[in-house]
């Protein structure tokens, strides 16, 4: 069908119902149509996101409940239907009313729900998961994008995103729903009524507060030292306004600023052009505020709190914005050195293969084995997963480069709210040796090396930027280049052909590892990666330049990031 002929169907179906004026917005410009009609909303790396409005393409009432049928379809074969499914929503327009829809389909499909009535962040739904023994769980959340975005994550039992094999036979039973306007729905009276729906009460939220607490390896240290550091937390609007806060305050950080205009939930999150703490504008209203209050740390959780950004004060005092990594190997340094004389030689951390190179020389420094795996945190609970089944290997930290940090495994994927406890944790254990964070970090780059690094991203919208996307790495896959500006490459990691391309040899060596479109070029002095983004309409390139030199290392990220940048436009054009 072409999208005219979707739109045509959705018309006929919606007119003199309370959806057609919605419906007749989409109609308004060519492009808004074909991008809202044009393809069914995929499944990417952590399940459905998109656009708020009505389409196939879009995120509504129709593809939620048609997405719920086939998350039922999938439990019904697959799962444990008795084990009922876990719903949590966060603070974005439409959450909750998703949610509601998500929970009366299950209903209706005879499949338990435990339901939060308000706002949850991720971490919280995947230990409610496990807590609560559940089959899956869904929370409706677009994470840290723009305001007109929401989405729908789906969980495993495991309590991580959604496996692979679960989220294709959910596209595929998607698929084979033809009626997307008479999907069964239970009316959530009667669920509750019935006993099918429960609505959680705070006792779990408890739990997971005492369980974060319980990871703080120092707790005598908070208590002696919070009160000489001032910090500055913003929730960005979102969910991690009520669990960071508490967290905090039980272990004795009493002197948290919250910033007042960036408090409340307010879905137009009218503060910020984006609620991502990746992006420095996030950070104005915090820092304007750590200045007044002569504050030297900030934490900014995203709206389903699952990733957290940090500034922290320079030696000129001045603030500077970290990097996923930089907080991801401060984190991990703190928590194995601490950690360190407990370890029994078969402790394991996890880290995605884009995120920084640091990585490795940390788990080495410590005797720890790193495991890499593709981005994404569900694999990162795969691999928690695994060492459980086969009782081989401790978890002890996992990270990726996207603002996403764990230590403790009664949670499944990224947890801000932990993160923001180990980092101010560890800015209390630092000021007790008389150290700021920022010494910290200088540390650690003297220690191990400097890996300077940065993700530059292009973004393309619609069908289009989509096409021009997938073609660029297409056109990169089809010629390796021999050198990406000055750098020469010595070898290309091609994950989707499962091998690594010896450029001076000519040989091909297989990588044991599932398929991924990502490209790794390994460069003289550095790396260059490129991929599609699984959860934004983005071209992907991780750069990453290392020397034991400070200024060198500085400088070759500069060029390379010059030769990124025109390579990406041309393969873009
Ligand atoms: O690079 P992308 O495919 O957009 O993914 C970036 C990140 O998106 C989400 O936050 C996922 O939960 C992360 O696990 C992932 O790393």
């Amino acid at each position: 069908m072409t999208y005219q002929e979707t739109y045509q169907v959705w018309k006929d179906a919606l007119t003199g119902t309370e959806y057609e004026a919605e419906l007749a917005l989409t109609a308004k410009s060519t492009e808004t149509l074909q991008d809202s009609f044009y393809k069914e909303m995929e499944f990417g790396t952590a399940g459905m996101r998109g656009i708020i409005g009505m389409g196939t393409n879009r995120m509504n009432i129709f593809t939620v409940k048609r997405a719920t049928q086939a998350l039922a379809n999938n439990i019904l074969a697959h799962g444990d239907p008795t084990a009922g499914v876990a719903i949590a929503y966060d603070t974005r327009k439409n959450s909750d009313l998703f949610a509601r829809e998500t929970a009366g389909v299950l209903c209706a499909n005879g499949i338990s729900v435990f339901m939060y009535d308000t706002p949850h962040s991720v971490p919280q739904l995947s230990f409610t998961i496990l807590e609560l023994k559940t089959t899956a769980g869904v929370v409706i959340t677009a994470s840290h994008n723009p305001p007109e975005y929401n989405g729908y994550k789906v969980y495993g039992d495991d309590g991580g995103q959604c496996p692979v094999a679960d989220s294709d036979r959910i596209t595929q039973y998607i698929s084979q729903i033809d009626d997307i306007f008479h999907i069964e729905s239970m009316p959530l009276d009667e669920a509750e009524r019935k006993g099918l729906l429960t609505y959680i009460g705070k006792d779990l939220d408890e739990i997971y507060f005492k369980k974060v607490e319980a990871l703080c390896i120092h707790p005598e240290i908070i208590k002696q030292q919070a009160d000489k550091l001032n910090i500055i937390y913003t929730p960005l609007h979102g969910t991690g306004n009520i669990p960071v806060r508490r967290v905090l305050k039980d272990l004795g950080v009493d002197n948290l600023h919250v910033v007042p205009g960036q408090e409340h939930p307010d879905p137009a999150f009218p503060t910020v052009k984006a609620p991502n703490p990746e992006e420095r504008q996030c950070f104005d209203l915090a820092i304007e505020l750590a200045n007044q209050k002569d504050a030297n740390l900030i934490l900014a959780t995203d709206p389903d709190s699952d990733r957290l950004g940090v500034a922290i004060r320079n030696t000129e005092h001045e603030f500077v914005i970290l990097t996923g990594n930089q907080i991801g190997c401060l984190l991990m340094d703190y928590v194995l050195s601490q950690k360190q004389k407990t370890f029994s030689g078969d402790e394991f951390v996890v880290k995605s293969i884009v995120t920084s190179d640091m990585v490795d020389v940390i788990a080495k420094h410590y005797g720890v084995e790193l495991r890499s795996v593709f981005t994404g945190f569900k694999f990162i609970a795969e691999q928690i997963k695994l060492s459980e089944r086969t009782g081989k290997g401790k978890f002890i930290f996992g990270f990726e480069e996207s603002y996403g940090y764990l230590q403790g495994a009664f949670v499944r994927d990224k947890d801000a709210v932990q993160a923001a406890m180990m980092i101010a944790e560890a800015a209390c254990w630092y000021h007790s040796l008389g150290r700021t964070l920022y010494e910290a970090l200088i540390d650690i780059y003297e220690k191990y090396g400097w890996f300077e690094e940065l993700v530059v991203s292009k973004t393309l919208y619609g069908k289009e930027g989509i096409e021009k996307i997938q073609n660029a790495v297409r056109l990169l896959r089809d010629k390796y280049p021999e050198k990406i500006g000055d750098f020469h490459v010595i070898a290309v990691r091609d994950y989707l052909k499962q091998e690594r391309f010896d450029m001076s040899t000519g040989k091909a060596e297989p990588i044991d590892m599932e398929q991924s479109n990502v490209l790794y070029f390994e460069l003289d002095g550095g790396r260059f990666i490129i991929r599609p983004s699984g959860t934004e309409p983005k071209l992907k390139s991780y750069l990453s330049a290392f020397s034991m030199d400070r200024q060198q290392a500085e400088y070759q990220l500069d060029q390379l990031k010059v030769s990124a940048v025109n390579l990406i436009d041309k393969l873009t054009e």
